[in-house]
């Protein structure tokens, strides 16, 4: 199951639908917009709803104005405050940003908003980013003292973490997405030839409080997006529509694939087969095989070189120990046709054995995940796709990423200086393509695609964020848990989606202190309560 995340585009085709078959007006969303996030921030602190203070409310050139202007007539209707600005010309704003514009004129003053600098009232606790949203399509450049004064005004200008911060500073809140991120990338816009190294502090505003609407945009969840949002709160607006795209972005929300078992056989869910590498290095591949076999595979084996047999065999009781030297001995294993998912990578070291292992299990066009030492290899190669296949994973971080699609990379780490960005939702999809097979390209914005050009993403962020997952060995236990998926015969796209959202629910159930070990342990207790709500 998953949440669909909208890009700019797709949001502006499902309004303007609405609009065009006359179920709801431009005009209405937006008063739904504006009223829906003065409801949000009453929500998340009651004690603005309970004292109303002043409010400074940014109102841009666009659409994204236009909401401004509704919620500075909210909030002076509860009490508030407001002081109104208009970055650009009023002459030119868009007909329903106008018409609001035009309300608030009769209520209140509008100020053009200086680009040199804030006219930070005493007493302010509340500023409101309506200056950008879905239409941004440039660098913020223009507005830099502004923009930077803003995020000081939140902070007191100490630059100090969300969490260390005083109640005494406004809170920002950013109507849509924080001016200055990208909507569909989550990145910042950046004049060419700008030092990213300086951080954002001059490029988009850094909010408290994110409320979007009708569905969130892959911006919140990629790049910076995330650490630029505080909160994110979705809103509706009473659109119901979703698009009918073929290149939707799924948020994924919750594994699928993981019904009871129904069948009693261990054989009725599959056997994994897991490469090892040499002696001193299987600790790797055992995490894998652990997590293969926790997450419900039927059997797992561990195909180890003789120097490693004894090595595993102190340590492995429910899983299988078969010996495997080389790319014979592997066909040989796979004469079993019961084996039906294969994962090699987790310490099996950059050799020749393990270019061997792989031609020999992409030839067995079984289900094989392809992780660590495993993608180095390939990488090395002269065609690297050659021998892949659909039911392949490839599950890079971003320097094997690199390694494997540097062009892809080398578009995705390019600065962004205009919208739409290339995003890594674009870059796992052509590397998928290109590949021919399932990609999870990892990060805090894991994004998974295959070569269908589906996409989703598994975030660790928000209340899902799981710092303490990067430890040691935590990616040998994700390969090992695509593999066990695999193996009870779920399709790699969603077996490698189900893997990602487990392995950081794993982390989530078990808490700070975790080391890899933990996390094949801690699956029974994440699928148990999964059970439960079934
Ligand atoms: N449509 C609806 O019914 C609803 C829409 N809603 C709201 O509308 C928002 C989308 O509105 P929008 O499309 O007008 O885009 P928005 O982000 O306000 O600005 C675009 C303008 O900014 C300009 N511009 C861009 N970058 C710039 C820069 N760096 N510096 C200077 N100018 C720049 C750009 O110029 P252009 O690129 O065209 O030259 C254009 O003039 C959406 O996020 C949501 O909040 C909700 O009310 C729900 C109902
Ligand atoms: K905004």
């Amino acid at each position: 199951m998953s949440e669909l995340l909208l890009t700019a585009a797709q949001m502006r085709a499902i309004e303007q639908a609405a609009i065009d078959a006359g179920e709801i007006t431009g005009l209405q969303l937006m008063e739904r917009a504006g009223q829906g996030a003065v409801a949000a921030i009453e929500a998340m602190w009651p004690e603005l709803e309970r004292a109303p203070g002043r409010a400074m409310i940014l109102c841009g050139p666009g659409n994204n104005g236009g909401d401004g202007f509704v919620v500075a007539r909210v909030l002076t209707g509860k009490g508030w405050d407001v002081d109104a600005f208009l970055y650009g010309d009023a002459g030119k704003l868009p007909p329903d940003a106008r018409t609001n514009y035009e309300r608030w004129c009769k209520i209140g003053q509008v100020r053009t908003l200086p680009t040199d600098g804030l006219p930070f009232k005493d007493g302010t606790s509340l500023i409101i980013d309506a200056l950008f949203g879905t239409g941004l399509t440039r660098p913020l450049g223009a507005l830099g003292k502004t923009l930077r004064d803003v995020c000081d005004a939140a902070d007191g200008g100490r630059g100090l973490p969300r969490e260390d911060r005083t109640p005494f500073f406004p809170y920002v809140v950013a109507l849509d997405i924080p001016s200055g991120i990208c909507a569909d990338s989550g990145k910042i816009l950046r004049a060419a030839g700008a030092d990213a190294a300086k951080g954002s502090r001059a490029s988009c505003v850094a909010a408290d409080l994110v409320t979007t609407f009708h569905r969130p945009k892959a911006g919140h969840y990629l790049a910076d997006g995330p650490r630029h949002c505080g909160t994110l709160c979705i809103i509706g607006i009473g659109l119901t529509q979703t698009g009918a795209w073929r290149d939707h972005i799924r948020l994924i929300d919750l594994p699928v694939g993981l019904s009871k078992r129904s069948k009693g056989h261990k054989y009725d869910h599959g056997h994994a087969l897991i490469l090892t590498g040499g002696m001193g290095r299987t600790g790797a591949a055992r995490l894998s095989a652990r997590a293969a076999l926790r997450v419900g595979a039927g059997l797992v084996t561990c195909a180890a070189p003789g120097s490693a047999m004894m090595e595993c065999a102190t340590q492995l009781t429910s899983i299988m120990l078969r010996r495997c030297d080389d790319g014979e001995a592997l066909a040989g294993l796979l004469e079993d046709e019961r084996i039906n998912a294969l994962c090699l990578g987790p310490g099996m070291g950059v050799s020749d054995r393990t270019s061997d292992l792989m031609d020999v299990a992409l030839a067995s066009k079984r289900r094989v995940v392809l992780d660590a030492d495993a993608l180095t290899v390939l990488a090395g190669r002269d065609d690297p796709f050659a021998g892949l296949h659909d039911g392949c994973v490839l599950t890079p971080h971003g320097g094997e990423f690199a390694r494997l699609f540097p062009d892809i990379s080398d578009r995705l780490n390019a600065p962004a200086t205009k919208g739409p960005a290339y995003s890594k939702v674009d870059a796992t999809r052509d590397a998928a393509a290109r590949a021919g097979c399932t990609v999870l390209f990892k990060g805090p914005d894991t994004v998974i695609a295959d070569a269908s050009g589906g996409a989703c993403i598994n975030t660790a962020v928000y209340d899902r964020a799981v710092p303490w997952l990067a430890t040691a060995g935590s990616g040998d236990v994700l390969a090992g848990i695509i593999t066990g998926m695999l193996a009870r015969g779920s399709c790699p796209i969603n077996a490698t989606s189900s893997a990602a959202w487990l392995h950081v629910e794993a982390a989530r159930t078990f808490g700070p202190g975790l080391i890899a070990e933990d996390l094949p342990e801690t699956l029974p207790q994440v699928l148990q309560a999964l059970l439960q709500n079934d």
